[in-house]
């Protein structure tokens, strides 16, 4: 994997790695889906639809996502990481439609809620390819992933291990689990995105003896089939030194497991959290890079352990939704705002926010934007792209080059929205949550829709 480059500060109101564009009107094509383009007029186009022509049927804000993109990396991953099961990790994005596709593409499905089962069942994905994570599943919950024939639970405390099992003795159904352990490594990544250092709510510590301690509970438990165990780092990784370390400490608890106990636990999983290019900043490796490492990494683990190599599996979802989806918002206002040192800041702001992207708020993540309904011959100026909620933490792309003559009533569309963007938007100040809109060989289809008011008021009764 190649090392994420660190911004590395700031020279004066934009950070170092923003370079001024030679030509503002230009995609920077590893930030776009595989079918976005710009006709001559500087129209951008994705999946053979025009962006205007699509807004003009949807209105803005809109999520627009490639199809063609998204099933070509879900079947990179596949074929990369052939010989593993692959979980799309549906929280980054799911709906029935996409819950099609990942099953049509030969991928698993990875839950974490009763809610996105529900979608993954009605999706008719077959339960023994659902894998099923949360830190604090209820007991109907699993009750329901038991009895649904799901195919995994990850389980995630001692409170599970006792529920499954009385869940699995009650029925008479198989429980079958994994084993979240906290590796104590400290990805690098936003703090709010690591999951495997120590102090956080997610797995069984290995350090301390709980995960080993799970794991002959659930060993023991009639109705328990344990497959193995399961760490995931953390989220927009681009160093594999993480999963090096976490495959090192993993694969040392599987030789006490065997040591101890006498058994080899059949399966692993890596988890996901591999990290995409939001910004010209961000190179992360392809799928079959990730998986010669990954692969290696725990070949060579094992070798030095004396184990048999279990059975693998990784649960990627921004990598294959992220950069999928782009957002296409219309100008409103625009402002030009005086900073220090006799520099100017434009901030153009959007009919969204982070009510539709709240990602740059909660992570400091960066964005870009481009103009998407025309090209512009005026200068590059140092731009800021927010939103319209109350809130001046409600920023969308913190720093972007954007053409000088923008005004009210461009449309401006934002790579790399696909994960966690709609999965994560919210109704505050009463927004409408945007459509996500499928486009495909010149043909466009509304996967989700908007909101209406109707849905605001269908829980607000009056
Ligand atoms: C257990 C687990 N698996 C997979 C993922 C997917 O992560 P990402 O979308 O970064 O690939 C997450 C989210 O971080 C997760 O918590
Ligand atoms: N929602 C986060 C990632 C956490 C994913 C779930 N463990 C993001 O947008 O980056």
């Amino acid at each position: 994997m190649n090392s994420h480059v660190s911004p590395g500060g700031f020279t004066g109101t934009s950070p170092v790695w923003l370079r001024e564009p030679e030509d503002v009107n230009a995609l920077v094509p590893a930030l776009w889906s595989a079918t976005a383009a710009k006709d001559a007029n500087g129209v951008l186009a994705v999946g053979g639809v025009a962006l205007p022509d699509l807004v003009a049927n949807v209105n803005t804000p809109a999520y627009v996502l490639d199809e063609v993109d998204f099933r070509e990396r879900a079947r990179a991953f596949r074929d990369a990481f052939s010989g593993y099961d692959v979980y799309y990790a549906g929280k980054a994005f799911l709906c029935t439609e996409v819950a099609r596709w990942v099953a049509q593409e030969g991928l698993c499905l990875d839950v974490c809620s009763d809610g996105e089962l529900s979608v993954a069942l009605r999706a008719e994905v077959d339960p023994a390819k659902i894998g099923y994570h949360g830190n604090n599943k209820t007991p109907m919950e699993l009750r329901r992933a038991i009895v649904t024939g799901v195919g995994r639970i990850i389980v995630d405390s001692f409170d599970e291990v006792d529920r499954v099992a009385a869940i699995a003795a009650e029925t008479g159904m198989t429980a079958r689990v994994m084993v979240r352990v906290t590796a104590g490594v400290e990805a690098h990544t936003h703090e709010y995105i690591a999951t495997a250092h120590e102090d956080q709510k997610f797995g069984l510590s290995i350090s301390s003896g709980d995960a080993f301690e799970a794991v002959r509970r659930l060993l023991d438990a009639p109705g328990v089939e344990l497959l193995g165990l399961h760490s995931h780092i953390g989220s927009q990784i681009f160093d594999s030194s993480g999963f090096e370390v976490a495959a090192r400490r993993v694969l040392a608890l599987q030789t006490r497991i065997r040591d101890e106990l006498g058994t080899e636990l059949p399966e692993m999983d890596l988890g996901g959290g591999f990290g995409i290019a939001y910004t010209t900043q961000d190179d992360p490796s392809d799928p079959k890079a990730l998986a010669e490492e990954l692969t290696a990494i725990v070949e060579h683990e094992c070798r030095g352990y004396g184990l048999a190599v279990p059975h693998l599996s990784i649960e990627p979802g921004r990598a294959i939704v992220g950069s999928a989806m782009c957002t296409v918002y219309t100008a409103g206002t625009v402002k030009e705002v005086a900073l220090d040192g006799g520099v100017t800041r434009t901030y153009v702001s959007v009919d969204g926010g982070m009510s539709d992207n709240i990602r740059t708020a909660l992570y400091d993540a960066d964005y870009s934007a481009t103009l998407a309904g025309r090209a512009s011959s005026a200068e590059p100026v140092l731009g800021r792209v927010v939103g319209k909620h109350c809130e001046s933490g409600d920023i969308v792309v913190k720093h972007e080059f954007l053409p000088g003559d923008i005004a009210p009533g461009d449309l401006i569309a934002v790579p790399g929205t696909g994960a966690y963007g709609r999965s994560m938007a919210s109704n505050y100040n009463h927004a409408l949550r945007p459509p996500v809109v499928a486009v495909r060989d010149g043909e466009s289809r509304v996967i989700v829709r908007r909101e209406t008011e109707a849905d605001l008021f269908a829980t607000d009764l009056g």
